[in-house]
């Protein structure tokens, strides 16, 4: 038999169908199973490959797939993300669903692990360019984390889980405890660009000091959760310590607007990358040393040999 548990997935091979439109969909594999629901990579009519998220709680559903409605509307300039909101019948009882593209990604923290994490320069840069449109379009994204910031083979960078997508001037709708800046102690809950920033700083600490975030989170009681505790593992940590002055105006919410925090990213990356092959070059004074050396061996070997 056929359920929707909260928990357990259905079987590969459950065919939903559209109550409304008609359309069908076979659910191939689970991709996710979050708070609000679980998400399927699906065949839609048996052949185009696409996502469908069901939903437990029919209203929390229907508000994501309003807000993925509106940002079908916004950038018409993409390709449609929302693609069908429909009920299906499972078990006898109406089940919500939407279906949305599939994004053909892994989360960001499992693409540096698999591809090295020289890639975040330009996955960081993609990241912010992404929510400099959507705040430009007014929204505020809200649950930035690993898992909803899915990365392709080809380094291009998709949000994914839109539920916490809340527009300017409002409490964000959903969040991470760990990427919120208010649990950190540095701002609201109202939404603003600045909410992103510090969400995405914290995207990148737990990418490279997981660890150590996880455990100042648990140790930490909540009057001492604050941005310098953050800036004291950003210093001390190898890949971060050259982010150090974007880290810092991230988690204070500094930047002039998301174009500002995507400019000052890509200078913070290219004066690193500079530094390093600085670093690198040998100096010209040794280079000379080992010319020297080596006219030196040749001619005491002739002089030997001779
Ligand atoms: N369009 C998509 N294409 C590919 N994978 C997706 C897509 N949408 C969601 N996923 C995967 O499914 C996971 C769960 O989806 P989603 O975050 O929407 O569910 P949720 O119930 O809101 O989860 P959470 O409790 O984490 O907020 C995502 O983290 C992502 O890995």
């Amino acid at each position: 038999m056929t359920t929707l548990s909260d928990k357990k997935p259905l079987p590969p091979g459950t065919k939903l169908v559209g109550k409304w439109n008609g359309k069908s969909y076979h659910l191939e594999r689970l991709l996710g199973l979050g708070a609000n629901g679980q998400v399927y990579l699906a065949l839609a009519g048996g052949r185009s490959v696409c996502a469908v998220k069901i939903g437990l709680e029919a209203a929390e559903l229907q508000g994501e797939a309003n807000i993925l409605a509106s940002l079908n509307i916004l950038e018409k300039q993409r390709r449609p993300f929302l693609l069908d909101v429909d009920d299906a019948v499972l078990d006898g009882k109406d089940v919500p669903f939407y279906v949305m593209r599939y994004i053909p990604g892994s989360p960001v923290k499992d693409h540096l692990r698999a591809n090295g994490s020289h890639w975040f320069g330009v996955i960081g840069y993609r990241l912010l360019e992404r929510l400099a449109a959507l705040h430009e379009a007014g929204w505020v994204f809200g649950d930035i984390k690993s898992d909803n910031v899915l990365v392709t083979d080809y380094g291009q960078v998709e949000l994914v889980d839109y539920g916490g997508m809340t527009a300017k001037g409002r409490s964000i709708r959903q969040f991470t405890e760990i990427y919120d800046r208010g649990y950190w102690s540095a701002g609201t809950r109202i939404a603003d660009p600045a909410y992103d920033w510090f969400a995405v700083a914290i995207l990148w600490l737990h990418c490279f000091d997981g660890k150590r975030l996880t455990q100042l989170s648990r140790t930490l009681i909540p009057q001492n959760r604050h941005p310098r505790e953050l800036m004291k593992l950003v210093r001390s940590n190898p890949r971060l310590k050259p982010m150090e002055a974007w880290m810092d105006k991230a988690f204070a919410g500094r930047f002039l607007d998301s174009r500002d925090a995507c400019a000052n990213w890509r200078e913070t990356i290219r004066e690193t990358h500079s530094a390093k092959a600085k670093a690198s070059q040998v100096p010209a004074w040794m280079a000379g040393l080992f010319a020297a050396s080596i006219v030196l061996c040749a001619t005491a070997a002739v002089w030997l040999f001779h």
